[in-house]
């Protein structure tokens, strides 16, 4: 239990949110055979797996230091009523109930309408299932749709294959397409519920990859919000995740959490590896000073983000009353009688391609072919439970195929040594089995933390009749748990000799051997309680340390920006060039725009209400060139605000004509000296400004130089008015008075869609009416000199703030959008960040309706079924559904 108060800042509330909640919720529309008359009640049953996930709520509902709130889809709902909808109670909550599947009914009907009632007594029945003592209260995320297994399609088809290092073949991406807009807005309908309930002061607790989004999702609406994720499943070299098409928004994603957390060491490491090849992260390694354990500060735009590890444990307490009553004792006698002679080898895992069952079975053949001497006296009992529908075809029949393999070479009329159970078996007979065996053996090839190795060692902690105590376990070392569980006898599943040698070994270990190897394998088991104890512990010292200048800048969020686009009638779009329309390239030269981003800026350009700006470093030739001669309707300032060709005009404007440039001349001497100096190296001659550019140079030897030549130009630029700035691998030279931040200052204070002056005197008109102001200001950059349109952005909105007090928008602000684009370990003054050029392009294209709203997230709001509100289907759904509860009210 935690022993301190939670304090600053922390509110004492858990807002968990799980993937779905530990209830199944089936319409019970069965004839009732005492009244002879139709029910239309509901049933709700407890939902088996998870376990330790689960007892993990259950262990927080219990304590008395925190108000918990659990936030958890209701998973596929059973319809009932001649639906027959094919899912078992029993599954475990992240299984893919693939097979699950409506069968009769009209495609027209949908079975799954609830009245607003009948949601309300749906949520008062789950919160029955709670005990009125508990401060526990379940949120439900309804997702009413009739192909219920649609939200989990990309989580388990795509994502959970990447997790564990199983490439899907290739194809054209069409379905993945529509699961991906389901996985976002399965996400989006988390983050509205969250949103309902969410006080400053509570911790979202974010578990697993069916909710990577949420984080960055909350972050956008909340932005001072205390989020953790936990992962619970591995996470993978970056060789793997990187081949997911979605890896920098699932990324993204995540790093919306002030901490993400694994289950050990290793895929935390591969998580900060992958944030920084996908995302340019910077890291640094810490130590945690709460608890010793490794870990990193990665810096997230912005902010920093704690990337750490902490195995998951299990109720151990709880297990061993549950695993030690007189009904287990009688049934675990039994077991032993039935296998009276025979050591007993027990095994229960999910039938997938990453449990290792096949492994195990030949491991086993392999031993009794090895070690003639046990056959005959060991029975092998797997309990394996169904996985996925496409998978469980092909791994039965090579399950099936060789347990009647093992069973015809050493088996007999009367005993068989493989006794296999496809079939999720009872808790009871779960625990009778642990308990009686002689051995368990996990030869899993993937899994994040194998609960069944932490139960058994925790069930043989505890002496018993049946001569039980303290028996051995041979652990994959690809289980999450060998981390933990370091002293267990560890084998290379795929080394079924290997793995033989030990099953011998373990079955002839000395009585003494085993208590000892025991002791130190239950000293090492986590509890649940201790997890959670550390895990809130380590959140209310991130809550305290989180301070003004340690802000993680949200992802931008679209739909919202969408929404106040619409509704604007006068927009200002301020755009930078390299790196935020164009992807920096080698060659400066190679840096032109491409076919979609002419396409996207015509549409703009399109609209009368649109005034669009490109603000850049580069200088007059090449954007008349790219961007002027084919789109005059653009405004453009070249060399960092040196020049200004107003919109729908070819003339440009110096305002630097009265800088003296001979600083030009010492300036290029020194710029000439570190070329010669740095092979690869070359310099950009613009009118005013000059660019030392190193991208082509051995990156070590440029960086060296750069700073070199930096510190030499700052010495004796800085009486000259000039300024010396580090962009991207290169280094320039420009006046001062003159930059981007003053080109925005010039172009927002102006009266919308007049022409600019056209001379260098131009002082912004501070007095311009509101209602000639721009009512939707997007800016976008991705370098350092971007900083200082934000600034300039940042600035304006509090004038505005303490001028216009009255007039901000329907959500409180003025649709100011100061949005830095790229790497994510940058130090920014920009409200929101977006990942990289081509983000920019979506989201500008959802803007002129080339992109979906669902590409990626933000506020949107949806109904119950999956639908943005008010929505064309969002309506149709409704009617069809009200029709259809008509119908069949009618029936009854
Ligand atoms: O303000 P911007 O429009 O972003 O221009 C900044 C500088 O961009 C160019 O250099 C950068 O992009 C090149 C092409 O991708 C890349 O090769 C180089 O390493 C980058 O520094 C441009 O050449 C400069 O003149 C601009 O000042
Ligand atoms: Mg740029």
């Amino acid at each position: 239990m935690p022993t301190d108060k939670p304090s600053n800042g922390v509110s004492g509330r858990i807002i968990n949110c799980v993937s779905q909640l530990p209830y199944k919720i089936s319409r019970n529309d069965s004839l009732d055979p005492a009244t002879g008359t139709k029910g239309c009640g509901w049933q709700i049953t407890p939902v088996m797996g998870n376990s330790a996930l689960y007892s993990s709520l259950y262990y927080l509902r219990d304590s008395s230091q925190w108000e918990e709130h659990v936030v958890g889809w209701t998973g596929e709902i059973d319809p009932g009523n001649g639906f027959a909808y094919v899912a078992s109670t029993d599954q475990p909550a992240p299984v893919s109930d693939k097979d699950s599947k409506y069968m009769g009914g009209d495609a027209s009907e949908d079975p799954l309408y609830l009245s607003k009632e009948e949601k309300r007594v749906l949520a008062e029945m789950l919160q029955n299932e709670e005990d009125a003592k508990h401060k526990l209260t379940i949120h439900p995320v309804w997702l009413l749709r009739r192909d219920q297994s649609r939200w989990r399609e990309y989580a388990e088809n795509v994502v959970w294959p990447a997790l564990h290092y199983i490439l899907n073949p290739p194809d054209d991406g069409q379905k993945e397409n529509t699961w991906w807009y389901d996985y976002v807005k399965f996400n989006e309908a988390y983050a509205m519920k969250v949103a309902q309930i969410y006080q400053p002061g509570d911790i979202i607790w974010v578990h697993d990859y069916y909710l990577m989004l949420l984080p960055q999702l909350l972050r956008m609406r909340f932005q001072d919000a205390l989020i953790a994720y936990f992962h619970h499943t591995p996470w993978p070299s970056n060789e793997y995740f990187r081949c997911l098409s979605k890896r920098k928004l699932l990324l993204d994603g995540i790093l919306g959490s002030n901490r993400v957390c694994f289950q050990n060491f290793g895929f935390a490491r591969h998580f900060v590896s992958g944030c920084k090849r996908l995302l340019d992260s910077t890291s640094t390694k810490m130590k945690s000073k709460d608890d010793g354990t490794d870990g990193w500060l990665i810096s997230a735009y912005g902010g920093d983000v704690v990337v750490d590890s902490s195995p998951i444990g299990v109720d151990t307490h709880g297990l061993l009353t549950e695993a030690f009553t007189s009904d287990i004792d009688q049934k675990v006698a039994t077991i032993k009688q039935a296998y009276v002679g025979k050591k007993i080898i027990f095994g229960s895992d999910r039938l997938d391609t990453v449990n290792g069952v096949v492994q195990k079975l030949q491991a086993f053949e392999t031993f009794l072919a090895m070690f003639p001497q046990w056959r005959d006296k060991v029975v092998l009992i797997q309990a394996s439970s169904p996985g996925s529908a496409e998978i469980d075809l092909r791994l039965e029949q090579q399950v099936n195929d060789l347990v009647n393999s093992i069973n015809s070479q050493y088996g007999n009329l009367n005993f068989s040594p493989v006794q296999h159970y496809h079939m999720r078996i009872p808790r009871d007979v779960y625990l009778s089995l642990l308990r009686a065996a002689d051995l368990c053996v996990i030869t899993s090839v993937r899994d994040g933390m194998n609960i069944t190795a932490l139960e058994y060692v925790t069930v043989k902690s505890k002496k018993s009749n049946e001569n039980c105590y303290a028996n051995p376990l041979v652990l994959s070392e690809f289980s999450g748990s060998s981390t933990v569980l370091k002293d267990a006898l560890i084998v290379n599943p795929w080394d079924s000799v290997a793995v033989a040698k030990t099953i011998n070994k373990a079955l002839l270990m000395p009585a003494d051997e085993k208590v000892s190897l025991e002791c130190k394998l239950w000293s090492c088991v986590p509890t649940i309680q201790d997890w959670n104890d550390k895990f809130l512990a380590r959140m209310i010292a991130i809550a305290e340390k989180e301070s003004q200048d340690n802000k993680i800048t949200p992802a931008l969020n679209r739909p919202l920006l969408l929404k106040n686009y619409q509704l604007a009638k006068r927009r200002l779009f301020l755009f930078d060039y390299d790196g935020t329309l164009t992807p920096i390239v080698q060659d400066p030269a190679a840096a032109i725009p491409s076919a979609r981003l002419y396409r996207i800026l015509s549409k703009l350009a399109a609209d009368p209400k649109n005034q669009i700006w490109i603000i850049s470093g580069r200088d007059q030739q090449f954007l008349s060139k790219w961007l002027g001669s084919r789109m005059p309707q653009l405004g453009l300032s070249a060399e960092h605000g040196c020049f200004l060709k107003d919109v729908s005009s070819t003339d440009w404007v110096n305002l630097t004509t009265k800088f003296d440039m001979s600083w030009q001349i010492k300036v290029s001497e020194v710029m000439d000296h570190y070329t010669l100096h740095t092979p690869g190296s070359s310099i950009e001659r613009k009118k005013v400004a000059l660019t030392w550019h190193y991208r082509r140079a051995d990156p070590e030897l440029g960086e060296f130089n750069a700073a070199k030549m930096k510190e030499k130009l700052e010495e004796f630029t800085k009486d000259l008015g000039l300024e010396v700035m580090e962009g991207k691998a290169n280094i320039e030279v420009r006046p001062k008075f003159v930059n981007k931040g003053e080109i925005v200052k010039r172009l927002v204070w102006h009266p919308h869609g007049e022409k600019q002056l056209g001379n260098d005197e131009f002082t912004p008109d501070e007095n311009v009416p509101k209602d000639q102001l721009p009512e939707f200001i997007l800016c976008l950059g991705d370098d350092a000199t971007d900083e200082d349109m934000f600034r300039q952005l940042n600035s304006i909105e509090s004038q505005w703030q303490s001028k216009f007090p009255k007039d901000t928008n329907e959500w409180g602000h003025y649709g100011i959008y100061p949005v830095t684009v790229g790497s994510a370990s940058k130090k920014t003054v920009a409200k929101a960040h977006l990942t990289d050029p081509q983000q920019v392009l979506d989201t500008l294209g959802l803007l002129v309706g080339d992109v979906s709203l669902f590409q990626s997230g933000g506020t949107v709001d949806l109904d119950d079924r999956g639908h943005l509100v008010n929505s064309e289907s969002s309506v149709k759904s409704e009617i069809a559904g009200a029709a259809y509860n008509k119908r069949t009210a009618s029936q009854k």
